[in-house]
């Protein structure tokens, strides 16, 4: 890509005139094609020709402004070289099957792509792909190709998908993100033969606190929860969930059961320490947690939704015998 950048400059980036110079007007000198390009030039979107090599020809001013680079200075240039490494390959491969049978339809798209622009930043867009017919190209292979910048949907896109994992008002992972990890865990728990460990986690006599508090100081206790739980895990690749109302779930793969009653201890106890001056209650105010804790290691459960289960019934043990306490099963 250095090479393809080395004139790149974007003070130079040139929108208008220069857009206006292309090979294929110059070289072939066909009216029909200098029209086509006539009319790319003023359109709103950006357009470029490539020739069967995957030259260009002919790059218009919206797709200039999308490289970054002066559309002249891409005239020559081969622009798979201005994809995402990823992509490259792929279009590479299509011309050159192209090429070697020209009966290969190479009508393509609209697919996703990054461009890489020549700063260095990618650039989002939807890139087609068709084939000029030869009635106006005179017999040249020319394919003209049109990109539309979807950077801004690409991002909201990401947002809303990042939001859609989590739990609003914890940050914490969802319901729905928690079973697609269990599910995930649970089948490379039986693939590599390696432990995985689940705890439920319910914060005791939590009805009080907000009857005593109020429920945005019982919203503020769970975030405070939930930041405790997460800060008590060892790794990424473990995940704190909000399994329901005041109750949370903690999957720890490749754990042992030993380990994991490490982690559900600390978490006890880090959740008695909880210091809930922060959010202006008396400094006695204390919550503690009743936890259930399962594991899997060979073949106890059957399903991870047993494994589930078998934590559940640990918790509820450890809400019989009295609360702020951890049932292993
Ligand atoms: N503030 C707040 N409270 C919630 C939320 N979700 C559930 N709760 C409350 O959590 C409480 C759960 O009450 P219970 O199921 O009786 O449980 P508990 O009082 O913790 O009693 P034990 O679990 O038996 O120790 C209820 O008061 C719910 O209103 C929430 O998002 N915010």
């Amino acid at each position: 890509m250095s090479n393809n950048n080395e004139n790149h400059s974007q003070q130079n980036v040139d929108t208008g005139v220069s857009a206006l110079m292309n090979r294929i007007s110059n070289t072939f000198n066909n009216e029909k094609i200098s029209a086509i390009i006539n009319v790319t030039n003023v359109m709103a979107d950006a357009i470029f020709i490539v020739n069967a090599q995957g030259v260009f020809e002919s790059v218009n001013p919206i797709a200039a402004k999308y490289f970054n680079v002066p559309a002249d200075s891409l005239i020559g240039k081969k622009w798979q070289y201005f994809l995402q490494e990823q992509y490259r390959d792929d279009y590479e491969y299509m011309f050159n099957s192209w090429n070697n049978n020209y009966q290969t339809p190479l009508n393509h798209g609209p697919k996703e792509v990054k461009v890489i622009k020549a700063n260095g930043n990618f650039l989002d867009v939807e890139l087609s792909i068709s084939c000029l017919p030869t009635a106006i190209t005179g017999n040249i292979p020319l394919f003209i190709c049109i990109m539309h910048d979807i950077s801004k949907h690409v991002k909201k896109y990401k947002e809303l998908e990042a939001l859609a994992k989590l739990d609003h008002l914890t940050g914490v992972a969802n319901r729905c993100t928690l079973e697609k990890t269990m599910i995930k865990n649970w089948q490379e728990c039986l693939t590599n033969k390696q432990p995985l460990s689940f705890i439920l986690i319910d914060i005791d006599f939590f009805k009080q606190f907000n009857d005593s508090f109020g429920h945005v100081k019982g919203d503020k206790c769970l975030q405070m929860v939930a930041r405790t739980i997460e800060n008590c895990l060892p790794s990424n690749e473990c995940l704190v969930a909000r399994y329901g109302g005041e109750e949370f779930a903690v999957v720890l793969p490749r754990a042992h059961i030993s380990n994991a009653e490490m982690i559900a201890k600390r978490i006890q106890e880090k959740i008695l320490n909880i210091n809930f001056r922060d959010i202006g209650l008396p400094a006695n105010v204390k919550i503690s947690v009743s936890q259930g804790l399962a594991c899997e290691y060979g073949v106890q459960y059957r399903t991870s939704e047993a494994l589930i289960c078998a934590a559940d019934t640990a918790l509820y043990r450890a809400k019989s015998e009295g609360r702020n306490k951890l049932c292993i099963i």
